[in-house]
C-alpha cells in the first residue's frame, strides 16, 4: 500500500458479529486499496472483553483497549468512530462519538426511525463531522455496475417489476430476551436487520436517483408478528408509473442463491450471493436473446468498499457520502416507519424519539 493513500485510525464500539467482520477485512492486504486503515482502539463493556476480541480478530495488532465507549470518544488518536452495537443504542452512540468531534459510520440500520436519525444528522450538521450509514452493499462495485446497466445503458428496457427477499434461520425461538434479534427494545425484528437490504435493492433498482431526488412510492406492507416482533415482513413500493418492488424478509427460512430478480421490458437481471453481499449477477436480454454474467472480485466480505469510501470523502473535507447521504438514511427508515406502521411492529422508543 502507498504512503500517499488517505489513512484513517478507526476507534470500534461494540466487539459483536459485525465489528468482527468489519475489523477483519479492514485488516486485509489488498493491491487496489483506496486508503490505508488502523484499528486504534477497541471500545467494549469489559476490557477482558476488548482483550478477547483482539486476539481472535486482530491477531498481531496491538490497538487500545477500552471497558467502555467514552474511552473511544475521547481518544484524540481515534478519527473516526465505527458503531457495531444493535440498532437502539445507535442514536446515543452517534450522538457521543458526533459531540467528542469524531467522524462517524454507524451501522444499519442507522437508527430506530427517521426521527432518532435525524437527531443524529442534526448533531453532525452543528459538529461540521462525517456521519453515514454502513450501507456497504451500496459501496460494492457490483452494485454499482447493476445501477449502471439498469440505468444509464438501459440493459434491460423498462424496469418492470423487481423481487428482493432475504431470509434466514436464526431460530429465533432458542434467544434469550435479551437478544437483539428479540428483544422490542433493542430493535428486534427482520425489518432493520434483513428487510433494510430488501428496501434498498428495491429503492436503487427502481430509481437513479436518491435522496430528496428520488421519486416517492407508495407504500403497502403487512408483517407477522411474535411477541410483538417481526419474524416477516413482505411489503410493496408501488410506483407512479406502475413499477413495483416487492421487498420480503424472514427470521423463520432462508433466501434461495437468486435473492434479487429485475425484470425489464427487454429483458432480467438476477443477483446471487446474499441479499447484504452479492456475489455475481447474470444479465438476460430478450432482444439480443443472450446472457453475460458478472462475478466479484475481491478478498474478505467487501466492508472496505465501503471503509475506502469513507476515508476519501473525509479526506475530501465532506461530511456526507453521495452514495449513502444523509437524506437517503432518512428516506429508507421512513419507508421502514410506514412499513411498521401497516404492519404493527412497534419499538418503546418510538413513542418518546
Ligand atoms: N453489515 C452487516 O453485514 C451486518 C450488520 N449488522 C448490524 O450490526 C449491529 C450489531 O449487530 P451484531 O454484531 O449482530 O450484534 P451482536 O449482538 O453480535 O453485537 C453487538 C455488540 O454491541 C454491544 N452491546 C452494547 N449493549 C448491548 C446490549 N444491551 N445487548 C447486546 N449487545 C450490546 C456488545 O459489545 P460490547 O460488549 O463489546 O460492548 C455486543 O457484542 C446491528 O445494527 C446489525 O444490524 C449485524 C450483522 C451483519
Ligand atoms: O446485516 C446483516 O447481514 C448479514 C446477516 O447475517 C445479519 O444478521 C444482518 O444483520
Amino acid at each position: 500500500m502507498s504512503g500517499e493513500l488517505p489513512t484513517l485510525r478507526w476507534g470500534i464500539v461494540g466487539t459483536g458479529l459485525i465489528s468482527s467482520w468489519f475489523v477483519h477485512d479492514l485488516a486485509l492486504d489488498r493491491e487496489d486499496a483506496k486508503a490505508r486503515h488502523i484499528i486504534q482502539a477497541i471500545g467494549s463493556s469489559s476490557v477482558d472483553k476488548g482483550k478477547a476480541f483482539v486476539e481472535k480478530h486482530l491477531p498481531g495488532q496491538s490497538p487500545t483497549i477500552y471497558g467502555s465507549y467514552e474511552g473511544i470518544y475521547a481518544d484524540a488518536n481515534v478519527d473516526i468512530v465505527y458503531i457495531g452495537t444493535p440498532h437502539a443504542f445507535h442514536k446515543q452512540n452517534c450522538l457521543d462519538a458526533i459531540n467528542a468531534g469524531k467522524h462517524v459510520l454507524c451501522e444499519k440500520s442507522f437508527a430506530l426511525n427517521a426521527k432518532e436519525a435525524q437527531t443524529v444528522f442534526d448533531a453532525a450538521k452543528a459538529k461540521g463531522v462525517f456521519v453515514m450509514e454502513a450501507m456497504w452493499t451500496r459501496f460494492f462495485p457490483l452494485t454499482r455496475t447493476i445501477q449502471s446497466l439498469l440505468h444509464k445503458e438501459k440493459a434491460i428496457g423498462s424496469i418492470h417489476r423487481i423481487f428482493c427477499d432475504f431470509a434466514m434461520d436464526q431460530n429465533i425461538a432458542s434467544l434469550g430476551p435479551e437478544s437483539r434479534l428479540k428483544n422490542p427494545a433493542l430493535g428486534a425484528g427482520t425489518l432493520l436487520d434483513t428487510g433494510v437490504y430488501c428496501v434498498t435493492w428495491g429503492l436503487l433498482g427502481s430509481d437513479a436517483e436518491i435522496g430528496e431526488k428520488a421519486q416517492k412510492p407508495e407504500i403497502i406492507a403487512k408483517q407477522t408478528l411474535v411477541d410483538g416482533v417481526d419474524i416477516a415482513t413482505s411489503a410493496v413500493l408501488l410506483y407512479p408509473n406502475g413499477r413495483q418492488a416487492i421487498l420480503t424478509s424472514s427470521s423463520i427460512v432462508k433466501t434461495k442463491s437468486v435473492f434479487c430478480t429485475i425484470q425489464g421490458t427487454e429483458g432480467y437481471i438476477d443477483i446471487e450471493g446474499y441479499t447484504s453481499t452479492p456475489v455475481s449477477f447474470t444479465v438476460y436480454s430478450s432482444k439480443v436473446g443472450s446472457s453475460k454474467k458478472y462475478e466479484s472480485k475481491g478478498p474478505g466480505m467487501g466492508f472496505y468498499w465501503e471503509a475506502d469510501a469513507v476515508a476519501l470523502d473525509i479526506a475530501a473535507g465532506k461530511t456526507q457520502s453521495e452514495i449513502m447521504p444523509w437524506a437517503e438514511t432518512i428516506r429508507v427508515l421512513g419507508i421502514l416507519d410506514e412499513i411498521r406502521r401497516q404492519g404493527g411492529a412497534r419499538f418503546p422508543q418510538d413513542e418518546t424519539a
